[in-house]
């Protein structure tokens, strides 16, 4: 029987190792009304990589591209969803996979090295079916174990993220929403993936449970050294589980780096807004929110994409798109002024 488990640390080389590599990617809903060409241009040229055993989380308000962008990654796009530009390559243990170049590869991988708990998962669980089934539909084809050996297998992954047996033999509807999302994480981990894709998966739950659902994420991803997207629009979850952080703003990357350094010394006046939003216990100044909405993707605003919500524009910020550069956080930053804007 093969064991899936990794029990030995990465070692620094490994750990330092890129686990994903995202280069230039462009990715629209692309549609045809009646011979008009519309496209929503909801993941439009982001470059960047994830690492061996990191949290790396997106950060974004609603509509920024951050579920059409891990969508993407994850090879599970639907028309009118297009790959229109740029590479997608996973490096498993046992080789790299190019996401677009190699279906048949990529198809082989999911489960077995690249698990996804989408946004609004908990419906992977039937609702007229025993929790047991979900595991069985989804998981067991990729353990090549003989029933009671998978049986056995899942009880114990259960036992260590604190679930019952149990519920193996429950109907969806007789356990809580606390329960039933540990349940979608423990069947997106019970294959010992080494990338886990995570869409908003504390998003409906209340706080004491958000805060048990995201320890367990923390606890799984350290015993199995996977690699986590993370995706939430909550910069507090942020702060509690990445390692790393990216700020998407209408389709494109505005800035990266480590969470701490982006927490303590945020670059771009997006990130600024972003975090200067959070509530501070003892603090009861009125927040200042950003002017003007988020622009409609099918038609954006030229140059920078903020430059029209922006305190501290200049002309450039309309004509020219900023590059992501290198920035003071050890990350990198899209903005021409980088580091210039703070809330009084
Ligand atoms: N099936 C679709 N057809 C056309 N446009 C779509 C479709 N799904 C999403 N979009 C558009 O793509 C853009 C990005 O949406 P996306 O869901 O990726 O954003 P998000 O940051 O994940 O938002 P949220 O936090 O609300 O989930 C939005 O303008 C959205 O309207």
């Amino acid at each position: 029987m093969q064991n899936l488990m990794r029990t030995q640390p990465l070692t620094l080389a490994e750990n330092a190792m890129d686990a994903l590599t995202i280069d230039g990617l462009k990715c629209y809903y692309v549609n045809d009304y009646f011979g008009v060409r519309r496209e929503i241009r909801a993941v439009d040229d982001i470059s960047l990589t994830i690492r061996k055993n990191e949290i790396y989380g997106i950060a974004g308000e609603s509509s920024s591209g951050k579920t059409s962008l891990i969508k993407t990654l994850a090879g599970a796009i639907r028309p009118p969803m297009r790959v229109v530009g740029g590479t997608v390559k996973f490096n498993f243990a046992d080789g790299p996979i190019d996401v677009y170049g190699e279906p048949a590869k990529m198809k082989a991988a999911r489960w077995r090295h690249l698990s996804y708990i989408m946004q609004g998962s908990m419906n992977v669980l039937n609702p007229v079916r025993r929790v047991k089934h979900a595991f069985t539909d989804f998981a067991s084809r990729h353990m090549n174990l003989d029933p009671a050996a998978f049986r056995a297998r899942v009880e114990a992954h259960l036992a260590r993220l604190h679930l019952d047996p149990h519920v193996l033999e429950a109907f969806p509807h007789q356990l809580s929403g606390g329960m039933r999302q540990r349940l979608t994480i423990a069947l997106a981990t019970v294959c010992e993936p080494e990338f886990i894709i995570a869409d908003e998966p504390t998003t409906a739950l209340d706080v004491l449970v958000q805060q048990d659902v995201l320890a367990l994420i923390k606890e799984v991803q350290a015993r199995l050294q996977s690699s986590v997207i993370f995706v939430t629009h909550d910069m507090s979850v942020h702060a509690a589980i990445t390692d790393r952080l990216a700020i998407m703003y209408a389709g494109r990357l505005a800035e990266e780096g480590p969470t701490q350094a982006i927490f303590d010394n945020p670059q771009h006046p997006y990130t600024v807004h972003l975090i200067g939003s959070l509530p501070r216990i003892g603090d009861v100044s009125t927040r200042k929110s950003l002017k003007g909405k988020p622009p409609a993707l099918s038609d954006p605003p030229s140059g920078c994409r903020f430059h029209p919500r922006c305190p501290i524009a200049i002309d450039k910020c309309a004509r020219e798109v900023p590059a992501m550069l290198p920035s003071a956080t050890g990350g990198r930053v899209a903005c021409f002024r980088a580091g210039e804007y703070q809330i009084q």
